[in-house]
Parts: C-alpha cells; sequence; structure tokens
C-alpha cells in the first residue's frame, strides 16, 4: 500500500498548544487522522519515556507519522501539510503576506510560547504564574502593533493562514495564565473570529480524546 493511503498518527496532549496548532491545520485541510495521546504530566510525563524518543529525541509533542515520515516541530508539520495538501492554503501566494504569515507565526512559536512552555515553567517553580504572564505580554505588545498592519479579519488580511494557527492556541495559553488582554483588542477580535471557525471548535482542547472529563465543553 502505498504511504499516503495510510492515515496519518498523530501524538498530541489535549492542551498543548503546539499540537492545537496541527490539529487545526488537520482539521482546515479536511486530513483524517488517529491520535496517540501523551500526557505531559502523567507518571512524570510520558513525553520522557523511551517509547516516545523514539517518535520524538525531543520528547516533545506534536508529533505526526506520515507518508512514511515522522515529523516533529510544529510549522514543519503544517508547511509539510502545506506543500503535500495544498487546499485550502494557509500561506498566501503573495510573497509579502507569506512573509508576514511566517513573521507572525515565528514571533509566537520561538519567540513567545517556548518561554512559557512545560518545561521552563517547571523549572521556574513558584514564580512561574508572573513568568508566563511576563513574556505572553511582552509578546503580545508586540504583536498587537504587527498585527495593525497587517491585518485584516484575520491575522494577515482576510484568508485563514498559518499564523492564525499560531494566534488562537497562544491566546488561550494567555487565558490559561490569566494574562489581562483588554490592551489587544486587535488580537482579541482576530481570536473571536476564528473560535467561529469549525476546524478551530473540533480541534479545541477541551474537544479531545484525552482531554479529562472535568474540562470537556
Ligand atoms: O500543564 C499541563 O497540562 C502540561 C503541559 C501543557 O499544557 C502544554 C504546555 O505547557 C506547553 C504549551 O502549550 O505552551
Amino acid at each position: 500500500m502505498s504511504a499516503v493511503l495510510v492515515k496519518p498518527v498523530l501524538y498530541s496532549y489535549f492542551r498543548s498548544s503546539c499540537s492545537w496548532r496541527v490539529r487545526i491545520a488537520l482539521a482546515l485541510k479536511g486530513i483524517t487522522y488517529d491520535q496517540v495521546p501523551v500526557n505531559l504530566l502523567k507518571d512524570g510525563g510520558q513525553q520522557l519515556t523511551a517509547e516516545f524518543q523514539v517518535v520524538n529525541p525531543m520528547q516533545q509533542v506534536p508529533a505526526l507519522k506520515i507518508d512514511g515520515i515522522t515529523l516533529s516541530q510544529s510549522l514543519a508539520i503544517i508547511e509539510y501539510l502545506e506543500e503535500t495538501r495544498p487546499n485550502p492554503r494557509l500561506l498566501p501566494q503573495d510573497q509579502k503576506k507569506r512573509a508576514q504569515v511566517r513573521m507572525i507565526s515565528d514571533h509566537i512559536v520561538s519567540g513567545i510560547q517556548p518561554l512559557q512552555n512545560l518545561a521552563i515553567l517547571q523549572r521556574v517553580g513558584e514564580k512561574k504564574l508572573e513568568w508566563a504572564q511576563h513574556y505572553i505580554t511582552n509578546g503580545f505588545q508586540a504583536l498587537e502593533q504587527i498585527l495593525k498592519h497587517t491585518a485584516g479579519r484575520y491575522c494577515v488580511g482576510d484568508e485563514v493562514s498559518m499564523a492564525d494557527l499560531c494566534l488562537v492556541p497562544q491566546v488561550y495559553n494567555a487565558e490559561r495564565y490569566k494574562v489581562d488582554l483588554a490592551p489587544y483588542p486587535t488580537i482579541t477580535r482576530i481570536n473571536k473570529a476564528l473560535l467561529e471557525l469549525e476546524a478551530f471548535q473540533v480541534s479545541h482542547p477541551t474537544k479531545q480524546p484525552d482531554t479529562p472529563a472535568e474540562l470537556r465543553a
């Protein structure tokens, strides 16, 4: 059987923002897949097992088995999906807009999320709420300015793009760490518009196979 006919397998954790980005891409592109939940807290973290290290040596989710290869890093996964399953498009045709989509995506996935991820907060210890708030606030102040120039209905113009797949899970983290979103009307408006879309709803942390009963929507 050709590799393309085998269903992709996503290693995911319900409230990992990086996993959610990939779930949105899969949903938007209508790709059916199986999920293997990796609980980042249970038993000291299932991502740290020898078994999972074979899947992703970096011991992080998400990872996607697809077309005979295993990919990690959410943006690399999304770009692969974009190149092999181009409809609907997540990177604009216009080169300047495409660069802006990548800029906003990197702003979040390199400039904000890694500074407040689980491994960092576990090392930070009791100041973790303040730490997460600091880096999300810092990143959102700049992002709000950037979006004033790039946004239409969504982050870049009026088409849903990879930047939007990064934005919504990061706003979810901001809410989780009790960041005041009032100073970011553009971020808040775009987030609200995106959450109306089915792909963002079915992929939501409250609706995953591994979502605990008390957090299910
Ligand atoms: O507290 C937990 O349940 C464990 C881990 C996460 O949610 C995921 C992260 O902290 C990384 C992130 O998405 O930013």
